[in-house]
């Protein structure tokens, strides 16, 4: 398996210098040159896999030649090894239709876990030897950061330098990050947006003089190893629903567009899906680029749904290759007139490719509490973000069942559950003293020389 860049620049690499690359040379981002395919007995055969087996399953033609069968079983059992559930990410009925798909089970209680977890080990497995020290960047409105942190804190050759926006992450995924005191641990709170901190990454990458100095590396989505993780479980949860028999929809709280391309990739890979729902809440950049074609950014709005106050979403441009005719030149062209004047019209064949997988809404504040009451309702209590894929999941127009993803657990945001419910998730008891230990972050302006030279200071250069 060879990967290409969006913007039809950068060279083709294999699986392990694109899991190290994280973004191309050109400034787009690696897709698989082409997607495998599963037949329907292929998927038929899923059935009775446990979680690790289908991650084989589903990930071994995307590895290549840089893990073997038995590596890649290994890694998938020592991630996985680490959730709190034995289904790793189990599904739970709401009623008729809707079902969720708990993705919070991991260590540090998000969907996160479940790609960031095996790129920790996938990152341990190809350094193996070189003595070149990794420096990894990235972004987050929340949950990255701390899934991140957790899977590489401690490793030895190996820096994190994780942005947060300053007081616009709940105060639970400010300390899963800021209370991690490992040495290779930096945690920076950039007066800014997510977008600023997200924005200042990528320059990172593009920056010669900058990543000419230090082996740079991503954690975000971005890295195309992080998706690969997420389609296992678009997988698990159709099977043990009736595929390849039956299609089904996925609800997806969407806000870089990660989690929702892996399910499109699986679609793409022969899984039955009826709809892919894309739920934003009232930042809502994506709903209106799939219903309107207009993908133009305004300016962030604070939501209790954090993670999802994004409005320049990442992978978008995965999916604008894929559906636009794989043409890197004129995305490229395109992905430079939306960075000047960040708005862009999608093309025709963008907007009609993307309708034939996507639906889309956008949940406001009352929704989302009216859908976490609903669910409290039905015995499940869930989190900001769960509650608008859940309240978009409702109101979508399909036909058969309607799983909406759980991308964190609700004691993560556990001031504005209780606002919504009146009751108040509590932390499980791993976290019992996550308030009492001491943290530790800097805070810098959101400008590229401010963040740029606080790395230079820390990071092992190349040598
Ligand atoms: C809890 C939670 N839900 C949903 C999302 C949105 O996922 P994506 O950015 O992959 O669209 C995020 C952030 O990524 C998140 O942390
Ligand atoms: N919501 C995310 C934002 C970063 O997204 P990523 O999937 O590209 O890492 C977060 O929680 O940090």
């Amino acid at each position: 398996m060879r990967y290409q860049s969006t913007r039809g620049q950068a060279p083709l690499l294999g699986f392990r210098d694109v899991t190290l690359a994280g973004l191309a040379s050109d400034g787009g981002l690696y897709v698989p040159e082409a997607w495998p395919q599963f037949s329907a007995d292929d998927i038929a055969a899923m059935a009775d896999l446990s979680y690790v087996e289908t991650a084989v399953r589903v990930m071994l033609p995307f590895v290549g030649e840089d893990l073997s069968e038995a590596e890649l079983r290994e890694l998938c059992a020592q991630a996985y090894g680490r959730f709190a559930h034995a289904a790793v990410t189990p599904l739970t009925q709401l009623d008729h239709r809707n079902w969720l798909l708990e993705l919070f089970h991991g260590p540090t209680l998000a969907f996160k876990d479940v790609a960031l977890q095996l790129l920790g080990l996938l990152f341990e497995k190809f350094l193996t030897g070189s003595t070149t020290p990794l420096t990894i960047v990235g972004a987050t409105s929340g949950d990255t950061g701390s899934a991140a942190i957790d899977a590489v804190a401690g490793r030895h050759g190996v820096d994190i330098f994780m942005l947060h926006p300053k007081g616009r992450v709940s105060e639970v995924q400010r300390r899963q990050m800021t209370t991690v005191l490992a040495p290779n641990v930096h945690n920076i709170a950039i007066e800014g947006s997510f977008d600023d901190a997200q924005a200042m990454v990528k320059a990172m990458f593009n920056d010669a003089a900058f990543s000419g100095r230090f082996q740079l590396s991503a954690v975000n989505s971005i890295n195309w190893a992080r998706l690969m993780a997420q389609i296992v479980y678009y997988f698990y949860a159709a099977v043990r629903l009736g595929a390849p028999g039956r299609k089904v929809s996925f609800a997806v709280p969407t806000g870089n567009f990660g989690d929702v391309f892996a399910g499109y990739a699986a679609a793409r890979m022969g899984l039955p899906v009826e709809r892919l729902i894309v739920a934003t809440n009232v930042n809502d950049i994506l709903h209106r680029a799939l219903s309107t074609g207009d993908y133009s950014a305004g300016t962030v709005t604070p939501t209790a749904a954090p993670s999802m106050d994004i409005q320049v979403s990442s992978n978008f441009e995965r999916l604008l290759f894929d559906v636009g005719g794989r043409d890197g030149a004129a995305l490229a062209e395109q992905m430079r007139g939306f960075e000047t004047s960040k708005a862009m019209r999608l093309t025709n064949a963008q907007l009609t490719g993307a309708a034939r997988y996507f639906a889309s809404d956008r949940v406001d504040a009352a929704d989302m509490s009216q859908a976490m009451r609903w669910a409290a309702d039905s015995g499940e209590v869930i989190d900001p973000h769960t509650a608008i894929g859940l309240a978009a999941a409702r109101r979508a127009d399909v036909t058969g069942q309607v799983v909406t993803l759980a991308t964190a657990h609700a004691a993560k945001f556990g001031t504005a559950v209780e606002r919504a419910t009146g009751s108040r998730p509590i932390l499980p008891p791993r976290l019992d003293d996550l308030f009492d230990r001491e943290e530790r972050y800097a805070t810098l302006p959101a400008t590229f020389e401010a963040v740029t030279g606080y790395i230079a200071g820390r990071a092992q250069p190349k040598g």
